[in-house]
């Protein structure tokens, strides 16, 4: 059995875009929970935030990740997945946890290029490099303990995809 491949990290760091090329290239199904989580409510994360607040908008994601969760996917979760502990727990204990790690002012050049602002309303209120360093600091932890494998995610997303396809076949050798 194929167990589900999620990738985590903060926002900007290519999840959703290296998630598409991992599946293609393994010949898995993609799934994007915040895309999911559009599609059965109707609403954009902007909108539901507005509408619910964050802890509205934490709670679907939680649920998501179960209702997404097959074998022979790859999932990209959003950034914010790995808050809750359960969350964490059921990856680590479901799948391959892969978590793509960049640092602040790369996610913040990434996210100013294209904010996606329906995608991505602000955690802060503060600006995105401020935003993504404060992030970063309180949640690097979490996506370390979340993980079994840390990939270098400032390489192209085909590198990106190659270092998880080497990691997760080390892993089966080992
Ligand atoms: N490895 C990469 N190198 C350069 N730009 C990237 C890379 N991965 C993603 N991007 C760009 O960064 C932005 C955010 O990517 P996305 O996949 O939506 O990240 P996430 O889902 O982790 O928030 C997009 O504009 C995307 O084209
Ligand atoms: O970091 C976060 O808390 C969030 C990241 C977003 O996903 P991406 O990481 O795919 O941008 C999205 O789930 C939501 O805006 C919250
Ligand atoms: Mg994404």
């Amino acid at each position: 059995m194929s167990l589900p491949i999620y990738l985590i990290g903060a926002r900007g760091c290519g999840k959703t875009t290296v998630g598409q090329a991992l599946a293609a290239a393994l010949g898995y199904d993609f799934c994007d929970t915040d895309y999911y989580l559009q599609q059965v409510s109707g609403k954009t994360v902007a909108e539901i935030v507005a509408e619910e607040g964050w802890p509205g908008f934490r709670s679907r994601e939680s649920a998501s990740l179960i209702a997404v969760t097959a074998p022979g996917k790859v999932i990209a979760t959003g950034g914010g997945m790995i808050l809750a502990a359960e969350n964490r727990q059921f990856m680590h204990d479901n799948g391959h946890v892969i978590y793509l790690n960049a640092p602040a002012e790369i996610l913040a050049s990434r996210l100013e290029a294209y904010p996606e602002n329906a995608q991505r309303p602000t955690l802060t209120g503060r600006p995105i490099a401020e935003e993504m360093a404060e992030v970063l600091a309180a949640r690097d932890q979490l996506y370390r303990q979340a993980a079994h494998h840390i990939v270098d995610a400032m390489q192209s997303p085909e590198a990106v995809v190659q270092q998880i396809v080497n990691a997760l076949s080390l892993a089966r050798a080992s």
